[in-house]
């Protein structure tokens, strides 16, 4: 990326990583989509993307998974660059930079991060008065995590991702990500789901106020694409049986489509021992320790 000038205005915008704590798939669309019910929340490890004013509408990108994404209009941070300036009017330059450190088709929703840092960057950069209703149903056009993206919140996500309802006093957890450096697509995911009957989630009495309670109340819930993601990547087993080994893990689960997995951990410090662990005895994998973002 070429140096700026200082006088150059730059916006920042972080991209956090989703984590899905549970999916559970609760019905099919008549157009092939399919509804969920999930618990949603962020955690520290992001992209980042920078805007700032251009003759041209132009991406560039760096990072250490820059190689393995698509630069040219194929990236989702140009398509929503497009969309917005589309449906608002706009003449829709822009440079933007985006620093690309979570794994792609990934699971923890890199993509998707991206266009809601797009979305929102881009109204700040283009002085733009849109609401954040319209904003999640222009992300919504532009993929199904969009919203949760953008609301940025830990978060109960419902329908296929357009029904969202804001937990800001969800426990904080200590986590560790794992994912085996491999892509899994949703798409692909979704199409191996063989779904005999709609999962229903309990309704919860109280939310739960502990990392304690919460990963109890975890325990009694799943991932539905675990299954179907690990008949097309059997390394989602390898990541998850190396998380439950440690002996201070509490529950080890895939986030989204997968392939990335996390382990829930009682404090930082066993997070990254863990994380530790794991990185010396799997070099090849993508390893980190971090929390995720909560109200407590
Ligand atoms: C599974 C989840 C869970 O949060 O996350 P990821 O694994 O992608 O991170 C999301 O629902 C993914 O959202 P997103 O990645 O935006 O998906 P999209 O681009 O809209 O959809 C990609 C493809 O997945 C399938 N799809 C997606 C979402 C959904 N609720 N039902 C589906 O059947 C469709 O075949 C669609 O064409
Ligand atoms: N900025 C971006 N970040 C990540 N993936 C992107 C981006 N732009 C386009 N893509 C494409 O989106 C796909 C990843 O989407 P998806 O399978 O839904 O992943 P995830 O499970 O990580 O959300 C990949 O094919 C990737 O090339």
């Amino acid at each position: 990326m070429r140096p700026r000038s200082a006088a150059e205005p730059v916006l920042r915008e972080r991209a956090p990583a989703k984590l899905n704590l549970d999916l559970l798939v609760t019905g099919r669309r008549p157009d092939g989509y399919h509804e969920l019910d999930s618990l949603v929340v962020f955690a520290d490890p992001a992209d980042e993307l920078r805007f700032a004013p251009a003759p041209l509408l132009q991406l560039e990108v760096a990072g250490p998974f820059a190689a393995e994404l698509p630069t040219g209009e194929a990236n989702i941070v140009l398509r929503a660059a497009r969309l917005l300036a589309e449906r608002t009017g706009v003449e829709g330059n822009a440079r933007i930079g985006l620093v690309k450190r979570l794994p792609v088709a990934a699971g923890i929703g890199g993509g998707s991060a991206d266009a809601a840092a797009t979305l929102r960057g881009l109204r700040r950069l283009w002085n733009l008065s849109l609401d954040d209703r319209t904003l999640a149903a222009l992300g919504l056009a532009l993929g199904a995590d969009v919203p949760v993206c953008l609301a940025g919140t830990p978060s109960r996500m419902r329908g296929i991702g357009e029904r969202l309802e804001p937990l800001p006093n969800l426990p904080a957890l200590d986590l560790v990500l794992v994912n085996p450096r491999r892509p899994l697509a949703t798409a692909a995911v979704f199409g191996a789901l063989r779904l005999e009957r709609p999962s229903e989630r309990d309704e919860p009495s109280a939310l739960p106020r502990t990392p304690e309670a919460l990963v109890e109340r975890l325990a009694g819930t799943r991932n539905d694409l675990e299954a179907p993601a690990r008949t097309l990547l059997p390394a989602i087993g390898e990541v998850l049986a190396a998380l439950v080994s440690d002996p201070a893990c509490r529950l080890a689960r895939m986030s989204g489509s997968g392939p990335t997995c996390f382990g829930i951990f009682p404090d930082a410090a066993a997070a990254r021992t863990a994380a530790a662990r794991l990185a010396a005895a799997r070099p090849d994998w993508w390893v980190v320790a971090c929390r995720s973002g909560g109200g407590a």
